[in-house]
């Protein structure tokens, strides 16, 4: 399947909308410009602190400005990619950006034909390609979920409210299992497909708004290609993602419950951050498998596909920081490189499966027909086979045999017809490419698409032309110059180093900038991290206090990773019984009810063996450390204490005050101790009337 394998960047576009009439009301000002020719976008800072603060500066393969069509954000970035993807290539177009910037405009628009967006017109391009193109059988399907709060649901099927499960194989890469997959034959379907899909996203929500806003939509387009003289099929798929708002959660001020929902919410993007930054940064690990949208979207951002990622923008000054922060993802977007592959002769295609289907049913009807019927020609009319079967059968006596062969000829007519109607179900599934050659397209409509490309392969041109000429000028200016004297030269340099210096300081700020974003996230990572590791201590408490050690083994040993969950699970135990065990009943040792259970354990302090120690609650001792008082020492004991250890710090030497009556010690008499303690050690060992001395050495440091 594989082919010459080209390295191409992820294109990034940016488009600003139109201010918009609350955004007037509320005085804000526009801190956005937008040159398309050079494919720079310019935003000013509204609360900049100094007067010199530079404005910062963007390069993207192509911006739009509130002034820019649907027509011309098609013709000129998406027209060229859905063509890749009916030559056998995968793609994907997604739309980031905060609330209300208009991805849902760019993506699906509305209902006017001029307004009509990117995944209505790419239907337009696809149809009107199948039904120019003859000698060529298509199998055309569409599937469209939605990701809310990390789980995948199915927008084509509305009963279908269980969450679906990634699965990941081998050839196929990541794909959502059961997810309801619906063929078409016209544009005019696969629009149906798209509004009832948008109509199921919306139904049971309560906020509909706010739902789209909060969920990610993707429309999968999969189309199989069979050419006649071939016996192989390609196959190219295309992804319009509608991602959901990306506005910083912690900045609409949710906190506590609401912040978590919407943290889970935000997954997702914040995944899709990592991933766009570990792939910029060409990191060893690619965090893909941290969200089910950068699962999905793997093969689109560092994989086998071309991507479009679309950023839009607001150009009020109210949303000046979240307007920088998509241009500066959007920006990192742009190093990402992927590696898009035709992916020709396609072993598990359906069409392939979908025309042996087909070919085996017209074996079949030939046969059960005795070859009276062609299957192209079968209208569900056998009567023909009815009236040659009586034409031969006129034999008074063979009245028994007659009506037995009738019965079977019935039953072959009603055969055939079965068959007849399942050929043709499997056969509209294909559509069979040029057929509306002369209705749909004429030369004119041909010459007018290659004009279209051409414009915005020339367009493309154009900008990346301007800035290499603005890179270049920087470094030719000087050379062109023609120095009159040298003041000029000073002039000259002066300029210059005043250009350059803008430039640095404008890089110093977003490096600045940079390193503040850095800093915040840094923090919100270590405060996670922080959480997660207390999480993790106190689990290890728990399991290291309260579990037993035989139960944690066995745990390890049932739990299992499940790739395709994404989750822990554990194994079903094999029991094995020996002859003379008691039965077990309930997962207990000994079958006692739950009434004995619940009603011994707090009396007797008893627990079970065969109890299952997760579900206990835990016991919380009644006092903790922290609780812990220093008993408070009498006064007459420390006073003694103080008074039997002694520093005699002149001499350097301890004195010990020994036992006020007698000198014995554990029965040793005075004569007894002084002679053993000569004897045992080098130090000087003086055992006055009732103390003992013991000399110290000179290092050693006083011990109370
Ligand atoms: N380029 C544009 N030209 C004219 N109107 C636009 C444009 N972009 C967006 N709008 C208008 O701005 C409003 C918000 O756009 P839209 O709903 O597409 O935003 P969104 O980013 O999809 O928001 P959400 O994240 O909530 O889905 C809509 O009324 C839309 O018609």
């Amino acid at each position: 399947m594989t082919r010459a394998v080209n390295n191409e960047s992820v294109q990034v576009i940016v488009r600003c909308r139109p201010i918009s009439e609350k955004e007037v009301d509320a005085e804000c000002t526009k801190v956005v410009s937008v040159y398309p020719k050079r494919g720079v976008i310019e935003v000013e800072n509204p609360k900049a602190k100094a007067d010199n603060e530079k404005n910062k500066i963007f390069t993207y393969d192509g911006v739009y400005d509130w002034n820019s069509t649907q027509q011309s954000v098609y013709d000129e970035t998406v027209r060229p990619l859905v063509a890749s993807v009916l030559e056998g290539y995968n793609g994907c177009v997604f739309a980031y950006g905060q609330t209300g910037t208009g991805k849902t405009f760019t993506m699906e628009g509305e209902d006017d034909d001029d307004n009509r967006g990117i995944i209505p017109r790419a239907f337009e391009q696809i149809w009107s390609h199948i039904n120019r193109t003859t000698g060529v059988e298509f199998l055309v399907s569409v599937r469209y979920l939605e990701i809310y709060m990390e789980e995948i649901r199915d927008l084509l099927k509305a009963k279908n409210t269980k969450p679906l499960e990634l699965r990941e194989m081998t050839g196929q890469g990541v794909f959502v299992s059961h997810l309801h997959s619906q063929t078409c034959q016209s544009a005019t379907d696969m629009i149906r497909a798209m509004k009832i899909g948008n109509h199921n996203r919306t139904t049971g929500s309560t906020n509909m708004n706010e739902h789209s806003s909060r969920s990610h939509a993707i429309f999968q387009i999969s189309i199989e290609m069979a050419e006649a003289e071939k016996k192989s099929v390609k196959m190219g798929k295309l992804n319009l993602v509608d991602l959901a708002g990306s506005e910083r959660q912690s900045k609409t001020g949710a906190t506590g419950e609401r912040l978590k929902e919407a943290s889970k919410i935000n997954k997702s993007l914040s995944s899709l951050g990592n991933v766009i930054y570990a792939l910029a940064e060409n990191s060893a690990h690619i965090p893909y498998r941290d969200s089910k949208l950068t699962r999905l979207l793997q093969d689109s951002l560092g994989g086998n596909s071309k991507t479009i990622m679309i950023a839009n923008v607001g150009p009020a000054s109210m949303n000046y920081e979240e307007t920088i922060i998509t241009l500066r993802y959007a920006y990192r977007a742009k190093s990402i490189k992927n590696q898009p592959i035709k992916n020709e002769d396609v072993k598990d295609a359906k069409l392939l499966e979908l025309q042996q289907e087909i070919e085996r049913l017209r074996q079949l009807i030939m046969q059960k027909s005795n070859g009276k019927f062609n299957p192209e020609d079968l209208n569900g009319e056998t009567d023909e086979l009815e009236a040659e079967s009586s034409d031969s059968e006129d034999d008074d006596g063979k009245e028994k045999e007659k009506k037995e062969k009738e019965k079977q000829l019935e039953l072959s007519k009603m055969e055939i017809d079965e068959l007849g109607k399942k050929l043709r179900s499997l056969e509209k599934q294909m559509v069979h490419g040029g057929k509306n050659i002369i209705d749909s397209v004429n030369e004119n409509e041909i010459r007018l698409e290659q004009q279209r490309a051409e414009i915005a392969a020339r367009k493309k041109r154009e900008i990346e032309m301007q800035q290499q000429l603005e890179l270049e000028e920087e470094s030719c200016l000087e050379l062109k110059q023609v120095f009159a004297n040298l003041q000029q030269e000073v002039e000259f340099k002066r300029e210059k180093l005043k250009r350059l210096h803008t430039k640095l300081q404008s890089i110093r700020q977003e490096i600045k900038d940079n390193h503040v974003e850095y800093l915040k996230e840094r923090q919100e990572l270590a405060d996670s991290n922080d959480e997660a590791a207390m999480n993790l201590r106190q689990k290890f408490l728990i399991i290291d206090n309260f579990v037993p050690a035989e139960e944690r083994s066995r745990l390890i040993n049932l739990a299992q990773f499940d790739e395709n969950t994404d989750n822990w699970l554990l194994k079903k135990e094999k029991r094995f019984f020996r002859p003379g065990d008691r039965p077990v009943a309930h997962d207990y040792r000994r079958p006692i009810s739950d009434y004995a259970i619940t009603h011994a354990i707090p009396s007797s302090g008893m627990r079970y063996r065969a109890e299952n120690v997760l579900d206990l609650k835990l016991d919380m001792p009644i006092r903790t450390t922290q609780d812990y008082v220093r008993p408070t020492i009498c006064p007459q004991v420390k006073a003694a204490v103080k008074n039997v250890i002694k520093q005699d710090t002149e001499n350097n030497r301890i004195v010990v005050k020994l036992a006020p009556h007698g000198f014995s010690m554990r029965g040793i008499s005075k004569t007894e101790l002084e002679g053993r303690y000569n004897k045992a050690s080098r130090n000087t060992i003086e055992v006055h009337n009732n103390y003992r001395v013991r000399q110290i050495p000179k290092s050693a440091k006083p011990v109370y």
